[in-house]
């Protein structure tokens, strides 16, 4: 039985207009994570933290004041638009997610509601104008990460205890209407807001606001998509509502982890997207990389195949150096995924999950008709176990060149791949031919 909500979600199930099907069918993103914090890299005071770089501020108890004299040294001379787009279409992205304002409240456009961006540091330039160009140019779409929570502004609450704190936050969420309302008109090709420093008790407390900020940029934007860690409902429960049902147009709770393929299946009935970091825990750049595991670019791949095999989309982040270039690891990455991509990629864009069995060699996509096998672990038996749906036959399973490897059926519902009989160097893809016909006789009967 359903309770009724003024500020739960607003639509039942997924959005299927064109903007909604542009942004499924990306499914490859990567994240820009730049401020003040890449300045310092993750070293105060001569203390190196090992938290995540982008929240130094807290990790040193910086007061804000201080922590915003870094907008002096902010002059990033090495910084190039065109040359950030170029390496996002090399790697393969569809969309880059820039941080706009992260927690510490630094603006990479020059907004007029603040006192603390680019338009008042020795850079002076519209950053976040001179990005969206040039990755549009490249025909990437430009999604704005945007953090509520603001460490610069004094009217900023954690919670509402008072009539004070009533009156400050409410100062506060009409700031943050302004800022937003200025990025919507001064970039109106922005595809999306991805929100985050939303779980304060204050925001909770305020799920009507997250309601009308969402309407309010689909009424500036039409098609625009709104992640659902923005949103709280009436009682103040977030993502998804009181009801059960996903607010926003998807759900972005998958920071740093995956949905598992065979327990978490039910994600499949929602959009989704997730993002992850290349260290274990740093978006913002820090200058010793050794103080964590770093995943290798095969270890970032398997996270993008997994997330599209579960229908969702990947967002890979990249923490660019204060003066405006990447460091090598980022680089190479980018390199090494922009290389699977150019080959492989078809199983990647505008694929969705196959509904199959997960099998121990690695991942299913589909795109339409199309099945394909995205094998990360070739089995010594050089045989791949597939597994189909009652009513589902698999005719033909060739490479992507279209060389025909070979498939056997060997119980209902059952066949038996062939490896290529060179095994590639590294995870390839398998198209699998299909009939589906749910009137199937049971041969085996
Ligand atoms: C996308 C990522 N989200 C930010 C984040 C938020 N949190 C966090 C930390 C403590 C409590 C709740 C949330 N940790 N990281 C990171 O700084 C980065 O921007």
């Amino acid at each position: 039985q359903e309770i009724s909500l003024k500020y739960g979600a607003d639509r039942l199930g997924k959005r299927h207009d064109d903007s909604m099907r542009k942004f499924r069918d990306n499914r490859l993103g990567a994240f820009i994570h730049w401020g003040l914090y890449a300045i310092p890299g993750g070293e105060w005071n001569g203390k190196v933290y090992n938290g995540a770089a982008e929240w130094l501020k807290s990790w040193a108890k910086v007061p804000a004041d201080e922590w915003l004299k870094l907008m002096d040294q902010w002059n990033p001379e090495k910084f190039n638009a065109k040359a950030w787009a170029k390496m996002a279409k090399k790697m393969g992205v569809k969309y880059v997610k820039i941080t706009t304002k992260h927690h510490e409240g630094f603006c990479l456009w020059p907004s007029k509601y603040s006192q603390y961006t680019v338009a008042q540091t020795p850079y002076k330039k519209d950053i976040l104008g001179e990005l969206i160009k040039a990755y549009n140019d490249e025909g990437i779409d430009v999604h704005f990460y945007f953090s509520v929570m603001d460490w610069s502004h004094p009217d900023y609450r954690y919670d509402i205890k008072s009539k004070e704190d009533e009156a400050a936050f409410n100062r506060f969420l009409e700031f943050t209407d302004n800022q937003l309302k200025e990025l919507a008109t001064r970039y109106p090709t922005v595809k999306d807001f991805w929100f985050d420093g939303t779980w304060d008790a204050s925001i909770k407390k305020n799920g009507w606001w997250t309601a009308h900020v969402e309407q309010m940029l689909k009424d500036m934007l039409p098609g625009v998509t709104i992640n659902s860690r923005l949103r709280a409902d009436d009682y103040g429960k977030r993502h998804f509502d009181s009801n059960g049902h996903l607010m926003g147009d998807y759900e972005s709770g998958y920071e740093r982890r995956l949905p598992d393929p065979v327990k978490d299946v039910k994600v499949t009935r929602w959009d989704w997207e997730a993002c992850m970091t290349v260290p274990e825990n740093q978006w913002g750049y820090h200058k010793d990389w050794s103080i964590s595991y770093v995943k290798t670019p095969l270890e970032v791949l398997e996270r993008i195949v997994h997330a599209v095999s579960m229908g969702g989309n990947m967002v890979v982040n990249f923490g660019p150096q204060a003066d405006g270039d990447f460091r090598h690891e980022e680089k190479e990455l980018a390199d090494a995924i922009g290389k699977w991509m150019q080959e492989y990629g078809e199983c990647i864009y505008g694929c969705d999950y196959a509904g199959w069995d997960k099998q121990s060699w690695g991942y299913y996509t589909r795109k339409g008709k199309d099945v394909y096998m995205v094998v990360f672990n070739p089995p010594y038996s050089k045989l791949l176990v597939v597994k189909t749906p009652k009513g589902t036959k698999v005719t033909k399973a060739v490479l992507l060149d279209g060389k025909d490897i070979g498939v056997k059926e060997t119980a209902r519902n059952e066949y038996n791949v062939n490896m290529p009989a060179k095994a590639p160097a590294g995870p390839f893809v398998i198209k699998l031919q299909i009939e589906e016909d749910a009137s199937v006789t049971d041969k085996y009967r």
